[in-house]
């Protein structure tokens, strides 16, 4: 039995808009670019000291790319290069103009068991952990603001770091005896790649404070996970799908007057384009 949850959008014509301009900018490029002494490449360089597994991409012609985290010694755990990996990757789906969907998995029947806890007992200190963070944190936020529909595919067990990633996703989709838990309350952490923030806004703060502070595991039931829709059938057009999760991501992320003018700007490049005027002309019910 799988339980699940999913969302979507973007379009090259959505060029001139100055809200779509600013979610676009927002969607590429390192998040704390801005933050001083923060220099992604000098991470990137010290992460690389802490080798092993990948993150690997399939980009298909259906428009469906499949991300897997792949060290399954370590039950998948994310060593430095990893995070790289995904950094990297998170860049390719940025620049991929044909896709509409993303399917986040690991590899050998299992999620991902957060960081590789030897790169952790290697960089204990605050400033490496910081950067560390920071990385993570700018790789986590422009995966979900990918203009993708994206779905977390958890088997087996997603912990720790594992758990913030499934919250990277728009939707959870849970395998039968699969585990999301926060476990970073064991170890004497809290979430750091944005998961509490993300984890917040999905399921409440009193649902939050649940699963952080008691270290729960996620109740397929409740809130986290939950029932995938009909988003894949039907083939919509890319095009449809990318502005669905553009006015999503901009009723998330924006103000209400400015997620008001983008919703009203996307509108703008779907009303009377060729999908909307094939829907008018097959005169479709929608039972
Ligand atoms: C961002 C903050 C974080 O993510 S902190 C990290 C949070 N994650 C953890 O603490 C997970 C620790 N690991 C575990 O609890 C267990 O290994 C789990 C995942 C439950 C699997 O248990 P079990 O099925 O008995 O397998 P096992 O323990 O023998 O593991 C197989 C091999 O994988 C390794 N492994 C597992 N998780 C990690 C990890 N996070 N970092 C590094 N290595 C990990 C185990 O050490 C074990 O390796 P080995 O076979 O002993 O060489």
């Amino acid at each position: 039995m799988i339980t699940s949850d999913v969302s979507f959008v973007h379009a090259n014509h959505l060029n001139g808009y100055p809200m779509l301009r600013l979610l676009q900018r927002q969607s590429r490029g390192c998040v704390y670019s801005s933050v001083h002494s923060f220099n992604q490449q000098e991470v990137r360089e010290k992460l690389q000291a802490f080798p092993g597994g990948s993150v690997d991409l399939l980009k298909q012609e259906s428009g469906i790319a499949v991300l897997t985290i792949n060290n399954p010694s370590r039950m998948n755990a994310f060593t430095g290069s990893m995070m790289v990996d995904l950094e990297e990757r998170v860049s390719q789906l940025e620049g991929w103009a044909d896709g509409k969907g993303l399917i986040v998995q690991g590899a050998a029947g299992t999620f991902c068991s957060g960081s590789d806890l030897n790169a952790v007992r290697a960089i204990s200190n605050p400033q490496d952990g910081m950067k560390m963070c920071i990385f993570m944190q700018d790789a986590l936020t422009r995966l979900l603001r990918l203009p993708l529909i994206s779905v977390a595919l958890v088997e087996g067990r997603a912990l720790g770091g594992g758990a913030e990633l499934t919250t990277a996703c728009d939707f959870r989709l849970m395998a039968s005896g699969s585990v999301i838990q926060f476990v970073h309350k064991h170890m004497g952490l809290v979430p750091g790649w944005g998961g509490a923030a993300r984890l917040v806004r999905i399921v409440g703060s009193q649902d939050a404070l649940k699963l952080l502070g008691g270290a729960l595991k996620v109740d397929p039931e409740v809130g986290l996970a939950d029932w995938t829709g009909r988003w894949t059938s039907g083939g919509p057009p890319d095009r449809v799908i990318r502005a669905v999760k553009k006015v999503v991501l901009s009723g998330r992320e924006l103000p209400l007057s400015e997620a008001l003018r983008t919703e009203k700007d996307v509108f703008g490049t779907v009303w009377g384009a060729p999908a909307n005027l094939r829907a008018l002309a097959s005169k479709s019910k929608h039972k």
